[in-house]
């Protein structure tokens, strides 16, 4: 009994010693100083084993004596640099081990000290796999071909590991049999570990092959040089500096002689140079990506029958075998962009420029506007330390050092009289600004410039995007792509009164999700009252849309198919918590990995999930007709449905609290204001004012639950959004838009539960019944398995064969009884419920 508990006890404190020294491990200092001491003593093992090549001779007959006698005893000393202790560390490796094979263990002692450290190399397991082989090889050859050097007691170039193994091999295989298993196990090693070595092995056996390649070469190269679609390589963007704005345009001024406020203010030599080019417009560092997406275009080779071409026939050939194949071979991962692997992501040049950059702000403009606020400051005796300028595409930030003693909310009040005295709309007051300790005043471009879509979509920022669900909205004041990951988001708001730049900015959320995603990792839901804004996007269907099974429109119009498509949602979120809870895993991507990982089995009824976006456009329309039939589905998506991949954006133009109200709102963290009528719906959507004082045309304010940022929304235009969803649906899709599980909540009036009207029959009740009858087996699953439809609709087939008399009641674990023996009997109950 005490035994017992000792036994637990123990056990209790090895786990808890685990634990600790896994926490240990995940601590950055330890991390960091245990990596210093391996890179440590990597080196001192270095330095013994080179010493020892040297010193190993004159040392040699010290190390005949028990380790601690050697180590304690004073009196021995050795020529070896790092000591006693190197030394015999040096002749155990080296010559009781695996020779000069050895080395490898100071290579794995620094390789791990660095990874430990942080820095960024091979897998440490690969790493040990290959050390492990190679030293067991050259221990073994220099064994083999060194064996002599066995009665040189001070240097075993294989090591004892080697000569034995050798000696043993030679005894079993002869010299000659050891002899070929050491260049085999070379050759088999470096074939199996470098792709490049049987290329290289086999050139010599295919050199008449080898020299059409040659020939082929150029072709390939311009091929892939000027990809048909792409953008065209000559196009440069201009590359701009990184500098801070206050370095590069200068209205700061020093507190004192802010009565020369007319004076010219100090400007830095390049911006005041290039004024008529750039007009000392805000410089940013969004590098322009020309990329294309155009993968190579394997078909094209299977074209050629030509002799010539006999080269790129094999590649194609050996890549088609390769998945014929798969089943045979160990599965690698699930690579679920399979189904459609030729897909090519939508190329740049669908999308226009807009005249990107052809709105400027000149220096003049900014200095008139600066001294029209320094002056109006002044006239309400409000001193200013320094002001500077930050020039965004259509909009420009002052931003006010005010002097000592001066009272924030002062500014504040003169917002008015600001905007009278620059004679200018949509002029906002931020005071101060979070985390800089200044105050901004934003006032409008005169010349506002557009910011296209093909700016944001090719920035390097957006391509090199690793957001789950990238999306680039515009560019901020600063002039940078502003991005926000959709996962995270995780539901959205979009507000903004007629004609402001909601449906751009819808289409702008699209597209961006276009542009990185595959269509099997991504499906959208598009709810549409207005029946136009989002019908551009129906030939898409089979590659991006999910709908309602037997649903004929890909977009939804209707408010009755809304709120059914809602309520299926929520099923289709249960039926993936499910999931997520059979597989063990927190949130759809561990759940996704485990999938890709094929640790899961689609037997069982696992599935890669897609990300599911729900839009909903003039989403006041559909609160006024259907209310709370909508209102509480999309409550509880928008509670719930973050962790397994569903993600709702809401629009409106009318964002009143009887529209966004309290349930809807505290779901939705992330907001987007375009202009509103009024400061109240600027509250309502934002939780502050602001929304109100924007200036139109795609200038919007998001918040994503603390500070405001104001962006300038990208512009699409719905030429582009078309060709865009021309280029995507001319591609092979889908055979159907992904199906959403069935809800009949909606269609059940009249019917008591339980009660079944074979009248009103299941399209695949005929069908189902043949696969029941020809099963002999009445199970929901069989039916759901084979017509690929969800649980709901299954079911409700299985309760009409009951009623229709093919299988019996149901059994509780066991399978219905299947009441019909064979097809011609139940041809023949057909024909007496028809
Ligand atoms: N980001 C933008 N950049 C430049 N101009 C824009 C931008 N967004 C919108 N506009 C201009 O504003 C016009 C109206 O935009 P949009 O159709 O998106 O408005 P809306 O808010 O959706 O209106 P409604 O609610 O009536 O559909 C566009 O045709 C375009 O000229």
């Amino acid at each position: 009994m005490s035994n017992g508990k000792k036994t637990t006890k123990r056990k209790r404190s090895q786990k808890s010693g685990l634990s600790k020294w896994e926490t240990n491990l995940k601590n950055f200092k330890f991390r960091f100083i245990s990596g210093l001491l391996l890179v440590a003593l990597s080196f001192y093992l270095a330095l013994a084993f080179m010493s020892f090549f040297f010193t190993g001779f004159a040392d040699r007959s010290k190390f005949d004596i028990a380790f601690w006698d050697f180590i304690k005893n004073a009196e021995i000393t050795v020529e070896n640099w790092t000591g006693k202790f190197g030394a015999w560390l040096a002749d155990t490796f080296i010559n009781d081990w695996f020779g000069v094979a050895s080395t490898s263990v100071v290579v794995l002692l620094f390789m791990t000290g660095i990874k430990l450290v942080g820095a960024k190399i091979m897998k440490l397991s690969t790493a040990f796999a290959h050390a492990a082989l190679i030293t067991i090889w050259i221990s073994l050859t220099l064994g083999f071909f060194f064996i002599d050097s066995v009665n040189d007691r001070y240097l075993l170039l294989g090591g004892a590991h080697g000569y034995f193994l050798s000696t043993w091999l030679q005894a079993a295989i002869g010299w000659a049999g050891t002899f070929i298993l050491i260049v085999v196990s070379l050759f088999a090693y470096l074939s199996f570990s470098f792709d490049w070595f049987i290329g290289f092995v086999s050139r010599p056996f295919h050199k008449k092959e080898a020299t059409r390649e040659t020939q082929m070469e150029p072709e390939n190269q311009k091929d892939e040089e000027i990809p048909k679609d792409s953008v065209s390589a000559a196009e440069t963007e201009k590359h701009q500096s990184d500098k801070p704005l206050d370095e590069d345009l200068s209205l700061e001024r020093a507190v004192s002689g802010l009565s020369d406020v007319s004076s010219p203010v100090k400007q830095n030599p390049e911006a005041t140079g290039n004024a008529s080019d750039h007009q000392a417009k805000e410089i940013h560092d969004e590098e322009i990506l020309e990329m294309d997406f155009k993968p190579e275009n394997t078909d094209k080779s299977l074209e050629h029958d030509g002799d010539e071409d006999l080269e790129l026939k094999i590649e194609k050939a050996a890549r088609e075998e390769m998945m014929e194949h798969n089943e045979d071979q160990p599965l690698g991962d699930y690579d679920p962009t399979l189904d459609l692997s030729s897909y090519k992501l939508p190329t740049f040049d669908l999308l226009d420029d807009h005249e990107a950059g052809s709105g400027q702000v000149g220096e003049e403009e900014l200095i008139s506007n600066k001294n029209k606020i320094v002056k109006t400051l002044e006239d309400y005796k409000i001193q200013i330390k320094s002001i500077k300028a930050t020039v965004g595409p259509t909009i420009t930030l002052y931003e006010i050092v005010p002097a000592p003693g001066v009272r924030i909310s002062k500014i504040k009040n003169l917002e008015d009289d600001i905007a009278l005295s620059l004679a200018a709309l949509g002029i906002r007051i931020i005071a101060p600004i979070p985390g800089r300790g200044t105050i901004g005043i934003e006032v409008p471009n005169s010349e506002p410039e557009i910011v296209s879509m093909r700016s944001i979509i090719t920035s390097r920022k957006f391509q090199n995007s690793k957001f789950e669900l990238p999306i680039a909205f515009g560019k901020t004041i600063s002039n940078e792509t502003y991005m926000i990951d959709l996962t995270k988001a995780p539901h959205m708001l979009v507000a903004g009164a007629t004609g402001q730049g909601k449906s751009v900015g819808l289409n702008a959320i699209i597209t961006s999700l276009l542009y990185k995603k595959h269509p099997s990792q991504l499906k959208f839901v598009l709810v549409d009252p207005k029946k136009v804004e989002l019908n551009i996007y129906s030939k898409i269907e089979k590659h991006f849309l999910a709908k309602l099974p037997d649903e004929e429109e890909s977009i939804i119009t209707d408010v009755q198919r809304v709120v059914a498509t809602l309520h299926s949602l929520t099923i289709e979120m249960d039926q993936r918590y499910d999931l997520l809870k059979k597989a063990h895993a927190r949130n759809m991507k561990e759940y996704n990995h485990k999938f890709v990982k094929r640790q899961l089995n689609p037997e069982k009824g696992h599935r890669f999930l897609p990300y599911i976006v729900v839009i909903i456009d003039e989403f006041a329309d559909l609160i006024m007709t259907a209310g709370k039939d909508v209102e509480m589905p999309i409550a509880r998506i928008a509670q719930l449905a973050r962790a397994v991949g569903i993600h709702m954006i809401i629009a409106t133009q009318r964002p009143s609290t009887n529209i966004i109200t309290g349930v809807i709102k505290a779901n939705f963290p992330t907001r987007v204001a375009f202009k509103v009528a009024s400061m109240i719906d600027s509250r309502t959507i934002l939780d502050s004012p602001g929304a109100n004082q924007l200036i139109g045309r795609g200038d919007m304010l998001i918040t994503q639950g603390s500070d405001l940022i104001r962006v300038q929304c990208a512009f699409v235009d719905t030429p582009e959004v078309e060709k865009i969803n021309d280029y995507v649906g001319a591609q092979q899709g889908y055979p159907s838009a992904m199906i959403l599980p069935e809800y009949t909540g909606g269609d059940s009036e009249g019917a008591e539960p339980g009660e079944v009207d074979l009248s009103k029959r299941d399209s695949m009740f005929e069908e189902a019944a043949k696969v029941v009858v020809a099963n002999q087996s009445g199970s929901t699953s069989l039916i759901q398995r084979r017509f690929s439809i969800g649980y709901n609709r299954a079911g409700r087939i299985i309760d009409q064969l009951e009623a229709a008399g093919v299988v019996g009641p149901f059994e509780g674990s066991k399978a219905r009884q299947v009441l019909i023996p064979d097809e011609y009997q139940l041809e023949k109950l057909f024909d007496n419920i028809k």
